[in-house]
């Protein structure tokens, strides 16, 4: 199986029935038991590992990839439960692409579209709700609030928005970019469920709050950023203050959104505007500290052309155009029952990110 192969071998905690959690790595679609190593492979999550830094992170690689080279059993994906792979610490969310910045301003702030004036300075982002992450496969309970004045009930916007989280590792303050790798461990996938009517209506002027909280979704497998390609970060106008600098690494990462089983939008990661070291940066720029178990999501992935959009407030013109599935009907924005998936892999296919699943229900 093409993705999980011996050059990626992400990380992830599953259990058998019965069974307790254990740490494993995923080789094609078989998980690999770490249990038996001993030390950091011995704990029901990735937080020890993830605290002991850069050095150890490759020195425990190296022992799992002669320990999958020994031939050790291995259990079938679909025979195990797989779950959160880390406790998450704090959880951060950025807005750092411009296709999508630039589509959701001409949505919600018609009268004035175009870049907020600080976008290309900063890395604008919100603080988000970890107790409300969520492991891939768990069901999405429709939210309810304030759907406009005098208006209580379930949300009828409910949307996704593709993203790649970052995990800490590695605690710190004042994190400059250079540092990025010595702090951040992995990948995953995110789905930051959102419900437009709750937030067009509460948002202003102190950003997301209920619209998002109620539930984030991240893929169960964590990829090494060691096994992650780095290209070249997009040129940024104006140049960032020395803080933001030098960028740090991107990385060209191909996500695939399914609705039901149709493939609705294809996110390019490579066109995010500010990168996962700036946000880093820019996260602890103020002394905040980072701690092991934060996750902080790059905000919607949005390429520039419509079959590029992370989000379906953005596909179906806020529910204005309805995308036709393959089975002949039609979405605005998502009915309970529904399914949505997120898969990425690296552009040149060799390394899989797994996939961040949901469904909605009432
Ligand atoms: O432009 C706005 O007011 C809000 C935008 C979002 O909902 C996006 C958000 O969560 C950040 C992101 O994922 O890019
Ligand atoms: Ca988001
Ligand atoms: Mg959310």
């Amino acid at each position: 199986m093409t993705g999980y192969g011996l050059d990626n071998l992400p990380y992830g905690v599953f259990s058998v029935p019965q069974g307790e959690r254990r740490l494993g790595v995923r080789l094609g679609n078989e998980v690999v038991d770490l249990s038996g190593l001993g030390g950091y492979f011995a704990a029901p999550s990735l937080n020890p590992l993830m605290a002991a830094g850069r050095p150890e992170w490759t020195a425990a690689r190296e022992a799992v990839l002669d320990y999958v080279a020994s031939g050790p059993p291995t259990t079938p994906l679909h025979a195990v439960t797989l779950h959160l792979p880390f406790d998450v610490a704090d959880y951060t969310d950025f807005y750092s692409s411009e296709a999508h910045a630039l589509n959701v301003g001409r949505i919600l702030r018609p009268s004035s579209p175009g870049l907020p004036p600080q976008w290309r300075h900063l890395p604008i982002g919100y603080h988000g709700r970890s107790s409300t992450v969520v492991v891939s496969g768990t069901p999405i309970r429709r939210p309810y609030g304030q759907l406009g004045a005098g208006s209580y009930g379930a949300t009828r916007r409910l949307d996704i928005e593709a993203e790649v989280g970052f995990v800490v590792g590695v605690p710190g303050r004042r994190v400059t970019t250079g540092a990025f790798e010595d702090h951040v461990f992995g990948v995953v996938l995110v789905n930051d469920w959102s419900a437009r009517d709750l937030q067009a209506w509460e948002y202003r002027p102190l950003g997301p709050f209920l619209a998002k909280s109620f539930a984030t979704s991240v893929s169960p497998w964590v990829v090494p950023l060691s096994v992650l390609a780095p290209v070249p970060a997009p040129a940024q106008d104006p140049e960032p203050l020395d803080y933001l600098r030098p960028a740090g690494p991107a990385y060209d990462l191909k996500l695939s959104i399914s609705w039901n089983g149709t493939v609705v939008s294809s996110p390019p990661f490579a066109s995010m505007y500010w990168t996962a070291a700036q946000q880093l940066a820019h996260l602890t720029s103020n002394g905040a500290s980072v701690r092991t178990g934060d996750l902080y999501a790059s905000g919607t992935v949005s390429g520039p052309s419509p079959d590029q959009v992370g989000s379906f407030l953005e596909l179906t013109a806020n529910g204005a155009s309805p995308v036709t599935l393959a089975d002949g009907s039609q979405r605005g924005f998502l009915l309970d029952g529904d399914e949505v998936v997120i898969s990425a892999t690296s552009a040149d296919g060799k390394i899989g990110l797994g996939s961040v699943s949901g469904i909605v229900v009432g």
